[in-house]
């Protein structure tokens, strides 16, 4: 399955021309991004707020559900040796997260990886990737994450994509820090 952004949006369904080799690799890498990040160093994953939400009118694109539908949110940050590298915004319609996605209310530090690749009534769609803007809900969330840490939004490169079981939809969108291009960097090994 292909995502579709809306032309209004800043998301795009291939590479933009202005990407790096590297960061077309990891904005488009299939496959756990945490096992990817766990071949760069120790990775940690905190959680920093999972709640109930309206799903955002500039969202509602990415689970094909009309805006202010009961959502579930789940935002994780995850450290490669210490270093804050990729925070990471999950969410799926809140009946769902009581349902088929039930599994995403009790993983607590354990990652959404876990419950996602090894079961084949679940697939995934195609990848979006942006240059983030100051009105995403990414951007907010990075906003609440790193608080004075945070970059301006130009600094931050994100990717989104679909998991789909039986209809059910859960939207995982992962945003690089500026740190973790430099990890990654350094660590040529990391690339094909
Ligand atoms: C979906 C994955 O799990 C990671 C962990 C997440 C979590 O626990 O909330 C969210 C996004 C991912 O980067 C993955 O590794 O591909």
């Amino acid at each position: 399955m292909q995502l579709n952004p809306p032309d209004h949006s800043n998301w795009l369904a291939a590479p933009s021309p202005s990407f790096s080799h590297q960061q077309k690799y990891w904005l488009f890498r299939p496959g756990a991004l945490t096992a990817g990040l766990r071949k760069l160093g120790k990775v940690q994953l905190r959680v920093i707020r999972e709640h109930a939400d309206g799903l955002h009118p500039a969202e509602a694109w990415m689970l094909q559900r009309p805006p202010r539908q009961a959502i579930w949110v789940r935002e994780i940050i995850m450290s490669i040796d210490g270093v804050n590298s990729v925070f990471a915004r999950s969410f799926t319609p809140l009946q769902a997260s009581h349902g088929l996605w039930q599994g995403m209310r009790r993983l607590r530090t354990r990652p959404l990886a876990d419950m996602l690749y090894h079961n084949p009534q679940i697939t995934r769609s195609g990848f979006a990737a942006c240059r983030l803007n100051a009105q995403q809900p990414l951007y907010r969330s990075a906003q609440h994450i790193l608080a004075e840490a945070c970059p301006t939004p130009q600094a931050l490169l994100a990717r989104c994509s679909v998991f789909q079981r039986v209809g059910e939809p859960l939207l995982v969108a992962e945003c690089f820090l500026p740190a973790f291009w430099s990890l990654a960097a350094a660590q040529s090994g990391s690339m094909p």
